[in-house]
């Protein structure tokens, strides 16, 4: 075939796929108020992963997503993943794990989209302005625990497959999901599930798609990294009960005391991890990536106006976007046992455990992570000759995940932004942690994308969480036009 006919081929495809998209797209414009409904029901499910109470709920939200999976005709499953092992030893069953197939052609690539239905715990007393669990839509946003992270953009898939299905449109490729409800607390369960099903459900995966992530700004983007965490508990145990601080205080070595000394070896008031050895493996900043940052679009005022302080750790784009990505961090979550309820309570706790956690980034290794941690505060503690004893666990150890950002799937995700959004988006990392990321990449073989929806502003895990009906809406119709592109992907480009 000469040049000329080769591009009016690519001419009429180009046309009709443009056609076929402009269909789409407005069947979503004109179904928005079922899917908003659709994301009702999910987020009323108080789907919260950490509270052992609440796994009847996550038991339904996971029956809920089957049930949608299968109205939408897709070969579904629901594997059992096992038990939980709660620290009392405890045994609890977790929930089970939702997969999916749409199409089996096998002359399409096939995508997989893994995204979760769990939630962070939330209280309306915790300061929300309306009740977590109720989805209410003030001013375009539509705010509800769970509605970013990560129910709308789970929601927002399916309803691009249904729309493809409503219009009698073949789908593009071949859609499989994996859907899990334990994302929040580590992906229990999942690693052993894929390791299981790596020849079976993975065996045609082409290529995995996550949107368990948001925008830097309002400027649509494509993440191409995400930290893993390592998540710590350190326990202090002292004297058999609680004791009154004004009849005891003073003669015994309290636990909290204990405790808040050693976790003040931790990091430093500037940022500077203290314990020996961890920040000494973290993979320099290169040049390339010290270039990509400048590029960025990302407003220090305005980060700082979105959570409300007056200064940051540092105060250039540069080092704001490393620190936020690619440099590790101590954050400390809470200690279980401190009174912490209004009121004046005079107690001596007898036993106190702490929780932080410590984002992984290349080139760390949790297992060696979890052994500097214990050492570091075995050997302070020590030194403060307490008869107190401390016991150091590592209850979550996710590693950090980077892309191949040449990869053929990112020229596709940057034209289905374009196509619908009319601009370049902008290539970010995530600092939070996706666990099972890492995974999938390391299990299947296969290239992972993250295409987040969620804004800037959303407030994951925090109160007040949102999704704006623009992003869910317009992030559906991304999530179409992903698909075209995908189809379009040759082998010789991959
Ligand atoms: C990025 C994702 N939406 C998210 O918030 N993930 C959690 C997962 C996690 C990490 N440790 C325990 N759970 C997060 O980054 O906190």
């Amino acid at each position: 075939m000469n040049i000329g006919a080769s591009l009016s081929i690519l001419l009429v495809l180009s046309t009709v796929h443009a056609f076929q998209y402009n269909q789409l797209a407005q069947y979503v414009d004109e179904h928005q108020e079922e899917y908003v409904e659709a994301l009702r029901d999910w987020v009323a499910v108080e789907s919260d992963s950490s509270n052992v109470l609440r796994r009847p709920e996550l038991h339904r939200m996971m029956e809920m997503v089957a049930q949608k999976l299968q109205q939408m005709g897709g070969a579904v499953e629901s594997v059992d993943v096992g038990d939980q092992e709660l620290p009392d030893r405890q045994t609890l069953a977790l929930p089970k794990v939702v997969t999916a197939r749409f199409g089996s052609d096998p002359n399409k690539h096939t995508l997989c989209v893994y995204g979760h239905v769990d939630v962070q715990p939330a209280k309306l007393e915790d300061g929300w302005a309306t009740e977590p669990f109720n989805l209410t839509e003030i001013n375009g946003n539509l705010y509800g625990r769970g509605a970013s992270d990560n129910k709308a953009p789970v929601l927002a898939w399916m309803h691009a497959v249904e729309a493809y299905q409503k219009l009698s449109m073949a789908l593009p490729v071949n859609v499989k999901f994996i859907i899990e409800g334990m994302e929040e607390t580590g992906s229990n369960g999942l690693e052993a599930m894929i390791l299981a099903q790596k020849d079976t459900f993975f065996s045609d995966v082409d290529y995995i798609v996550v949107s368990d992530c948001g925008w830097l700004s309002r400027r649509p983007a494509i993440t191409y990294g995400t930290r893993g965490n390592c998540y710590f508990l350190a326990e202090v145990h002292g004297p058999k009960q609680d004791l009154h601080s004004g009849v005891y205080g003073g003669t015994v070595i309290e636990p909290m005391t204990d405790l808040i000394g050693i976790l003040d070896t931790l990091i430093s008031p500037s940022g500077k991890i203290l314990i020996p050895g961890i920040q000494e493996a973290v993979a320099p900043l290169s040049d390339d990536e010290w270039r990509m940052y400048q590029d960025i679009e990302f407003d220090v005022d305005d980060y700082k106006n979105k959570i409300g302080v007056s200064k940051l750790m540092y105060s250039n784009k540069v080092d704001l976007l490393a620190h936020k990505w690619r440099y590790p961090t101590v954050s400390i979550h809470g200690i279980e046992g401190a009174f912490s309820d209004p009121g004046t309570k005079t107690v001596i706790p007898s036993k106190v455990c702490a929780k932080f956690s410590i984002r992984q980034v290349p080139n760390m290794d949790p297992t060696v992570v979890e052994k500097k941690v214990s050492d570091h505060l075995h050997s302070v503690f020590s030194k403060r000759q307490s008869p107190n004893t401390l016991k150091v666990s590592m209850v979550i150890g996710a590693k950090p995940w980077l892309a191949d950002i040449h990869h053929p799937l990112f020229e596709a995700g940057k034209a289905a932004i374009k196509r619908v959004f009319s601009v370049d988006p902008d290539l970010i990392r995530e600092g939070g942690t996706i666990p099972i990321s890492r995974t999938f990449q390391d299990v299947t073989g296969k290239s992972i994308i993250m295409m987040p929806i969620g804004g800037f502003d959303d407030g994951l895990h925090s109160q007040n969480e949102k999704m704006s009906r623009y992003n869910y809406i317009e992030g559906t119709k991304l999530f179409i036009a992903f698909l075209n592109e995908l189809s379009q992907i040759t082998e010789a480009a991959v």
